[in-house]
């Protein structure tokens, strides 16, 4: 889909595996271009009052993802433009590819399990990595997700091996040649 075809208010998006980088690498750039963050699993959590993972293990996956469909709706409808971090599944409904290519401009944060798995070693707040083998667990996400990825993104950024600064400049300059950012200030202007 070509940006014409995008409605007049386009949010910034990021999508990716869990432990890409959504999260960090979208609060860099909205500080650089000074728009609102929001992350979608932090709304999700506030909605439910507990965390995913609580309601994961409580609901399981499929009621999770009623809820963020629900909430990645809302959020893409909002008039007011936003960089929107969202959960590494968010691609996984069709409902959502299409809100979000409709709604925003997408880039997908593209990493490697073996770069993900070494930096997530020790997280216990991912539902979906609490296996005996993150490793191969992220090979499997990767492998049924990667072609959603590749289909509901705008842009593809590679940011394996590389720190989350080096990835948002990488971003904020792929935006600027686009002409993206007309009206969002000025890119780079808060630092990162
Ligand atoms: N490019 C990077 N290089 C090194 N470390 C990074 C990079 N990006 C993020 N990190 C670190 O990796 C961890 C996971 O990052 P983050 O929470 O931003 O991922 P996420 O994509 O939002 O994950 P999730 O889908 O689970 O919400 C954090 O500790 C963060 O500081
Ligand atoms: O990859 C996933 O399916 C998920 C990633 C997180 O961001 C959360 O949205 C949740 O833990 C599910
Ligand atoms: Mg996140």
């Amino acid at each position: 889909m070509s940006m014409h075809e995008q409605d007049a208010v386009v949010h910034f998006s990021l999508i990716g595996l869990p432990g890409s980088g959504k999260s960090t690498i979208g609060r860099q750039l909205a500080r650089q271009w000074h728009l609102p963050f929001i992350d979608s699993d932090h709304v999700i959590e506030q909605r439910l009052g507990c965390t995913i993972k609580q309601y994961f293990a409580e609901h399981g996956e499929a009621a999770f993802r009623d809820v963020e469909q629900q909430v990645l709706a809302e959020l893409l409808a909002a008039t007011a433009p936003c960089v929107l971090s969202t959960g590494g599944g968010s691609v996984l409904r069709a409902a959502n590819r299409q809100a979000l290519q409709a709604h925003s401009t997408v880039f997908y944060l593209q990493s490697t399990p073996e770069d993900i798995a070494r930096r997530l070693r020790n997280d216990t707040t991912r539902p979906l990595m609490q296996g005996d083998d993150p490793l191969q667990r992220l090979q499997e996400l990767l492998a049924v997700r990667e072609p959603l990825y590749l289909a509901t993104a705008h842009y593809v950024v590679d940011a394996a091996r590389q720190n989350a600064s080096q990835v948002s400049r990488k971003i904020g300059m792929q935006a600027e040649l686009a002409g993206l950012l007309t009206g969002q200030g000025s890119p780079g202007a808060a630092g990162d």
